[in-house]
């Protein structure tokens, strides 16, 4: 398997690394981490991935480099790595809001940029993460796919396509687990211990997953099959459309896409 530096082991980075071991095709060995404070990843380095803060000397040997820091820390990770990185890798950058374009601009025109856009679901292989790219070959970006799909699922994307991805998978992964989060409060209300309450808005949050997955039903059709006319759920479902259940989603996403883009102007 291919050596992978991961820049930037915060959140993201971390989910990552340990997705790609528990998927099996990786070896904590064939991972480098790198961050500013090491100290925060002893029990990574115990655990076998090889962890350092020297950027320029972690990309070194690896073929495929992740960056994985925030917008505003990158232009100073890209001036560190910018003598050390060469040709035959691949970059992938994950950060959100900077295009190929913006990085080549700072490593050189003659570098190989791939952008991915997971989520934190990466970290047990149930990844929706979105790729896209300027100038890599269709076989460059296969490379790319085929490492994000040990760890889920892929859709290439046009490449200004990015931010809406980001808000749709990356951000969206926050805004279903506020969803669950919501009706296990819900589920307290009308008298459940919070215990039982989440399990039950978690399981009932993934049936509802898989039935679209495994039927490919469209949501609406799966609605109507539970709706009893004059019954509890389309009086529930009604009730929180009126207080704006699917335009508050749909608005918390328009505001996500629209930040992800000037993240890095920021
Ligand atoms: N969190 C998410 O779900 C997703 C995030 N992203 C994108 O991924 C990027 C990272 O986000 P996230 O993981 O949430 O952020 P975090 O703040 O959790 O992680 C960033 C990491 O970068 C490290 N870092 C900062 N400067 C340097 C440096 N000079 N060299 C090496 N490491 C450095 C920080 O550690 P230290 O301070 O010790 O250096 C930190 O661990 C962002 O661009 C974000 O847009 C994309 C998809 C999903
Ligand atoms: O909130 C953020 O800015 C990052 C990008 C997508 C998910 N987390």
């Amino acid at each position: 398997m291919s050596k992978i530096t991961i820049i930037g082991s915060g959140n993201i980075g971390l989910s990552l690394a340990k997705g790609l071991v528990k998927s099996g095709q990786y070896m904590p060995t064939d991972i480098t981490l790198t961050r500013r404070n090491i100290a925060n990843l002893q029990e990574e380095a115990a655990f076998g991935f090889r962890v350092g803060d020297n950027n320029a000397e972690a990309v070194l040997h690896a073929e495929i480099v992740v960056l994985a820091i925030l917008p505003q820390q990158l232009r100073n990770v890209l001036e560190e790595i910018r003598g050390t990185v060469h040709v035959s890798q691949i970059i992938v950058s994950v950060v959100s809001g900077v295009s190929c374009a913006d990085i080549k601009q700072v490593l050189g025109l003659d570098k190989l940029v791939v952008r991915a856009m997971p989520n934190t679901a990466i970290a047990i292989g149930q990844s929706m993460t979105c790729i896209a790219t300027d100038t890599a070959t269709d076989g460059e970006i296969k490379e790319v796919e085929r490492l994000f799909e040990s760890v889920g699922a892929v859709v290439v994307i046009q490449e200004d396509l990015m931010t809406s991805a980001t808000a749709l998978c990356a951000c969206g992964i926050a805004f279903f687990l506020r969803a669950i989060r919501a009706a296990s409060q819900g589920g307290v209300e009308i008298g459940f211990h919070a215990h039982d309450a989440l399990k039950m808005a978690v399981q009932t949050a993934k049936g509802a997953a898989d039935l679209l997955l495994q039927t490919k039903n469209h949501p609406e059709g799966e609605i109507d099959k539970v709706t009893s006319p004059k019954g509890c759920t389309i009086a529930g479902l009604n009730e929180m459309e009126h207080n704006g259940f699917s335009s508050a989603f749909i608005k918390g996403i328009k505001l996500s896409a629209e930040k992800a883009g000037g993240l890095y102007s920021e």
